[in-house]
């Protein structure tokens, strides 16, 4: 699957009659990483939860490709072409790694157990394939949803604070996929309060200046 372009027009959220942000506009190309920044509470769950569509703006528009992402078939091909992985990550406790991933996966295509256990590796979770993953780390937990990221293969990611919990090592090697994704004309979305300025071509939203 290839990206195209995503444009954010005129985009407005308003929360508990509070408005976070209005007359967002801004355009993505294939290949582009954008760094969604700003203080606590200054709507950068709330923009990435619009663009993955479990919110609705108060106003504006997201067109992919030219269509909305809103309704109609634009929204058919924006699901099949997004990938959403939220700051609460939605892995079940009870529930193994390899499970979690096989379900999670099968929401939009089935993969093969051996592809989950090298996504496992990737995310050093090799061992950990057969345990419940409520007695894994905070990290570890993460880790399990990072895993999609190896996985699925959705040309644009929308990752809510993807290094919360991750080591070192861990930061590193997700540092270096999500440029290897960008590179190959992927397109990455994220908040973050991880400096980033040191990968090549991460361009920054601050939503702390929005208004
Ligand atoms: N479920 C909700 N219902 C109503 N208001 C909410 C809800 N979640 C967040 N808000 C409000 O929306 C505002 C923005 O929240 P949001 O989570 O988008 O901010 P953020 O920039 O991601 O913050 P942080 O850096 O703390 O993660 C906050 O003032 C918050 O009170």
């Amino acid at each position: 699957m290839k990206p195209l372009p995503v444009e954010l027009d005129s985009l407005a959220c308003e929360r508990d009659q509070r408005e976070l942000f209005a007359s967002l506009s801004l355009r993505l190309e294939p290949g582009e990483i954008l760094q969604v920044a700003g203080p606590n509470g200054s709507g950068k769950t709330s923009l990435l939860r619009i663009m993955a569509g479990l919110l609705p703006a108060s106003a504006g528009e997201i067109h992919y490709g030219g269509r909305s992402v809103f309704h109609g078939a634009g929204q058919e091909d924006w699901r099949r072409h997004r990938l959403f992985i939220g700051h609460a990550p939605a892995v079940k406790g009870a529930l193994t790694a390899e499970e979690n991933l096989s379900w999670l996966c099968a929401l939009s295509e089935p993969v093969a157990v051996e592809a989950i256990w090298q996504a496992l590796e990737q995310v050093g979770l090799r061992g950990f394939e057969d345990i419940p993953c409520h007695n894994l780390s905070a990290g570890q937990h993460r880790r399990v949803a990072l895993a999609r990221l190896y996985l699925e293969r959705h040309p644009v990611w929308i990752l809510d604070e993807p290094f919360t919990a991750i080591d070192k090592a861990g930061v590193a090697a997700l540092e270096k996929h999500i440029v290897k994704h960008a590179a190959l004309g992927g397109m990455v979305i994220m908040t973050t309060h991880h400096g980033l300025e040191h990968l090549p071509g991460v361009r920054q939203l601050d939503m702390g200046q929005l208004n």
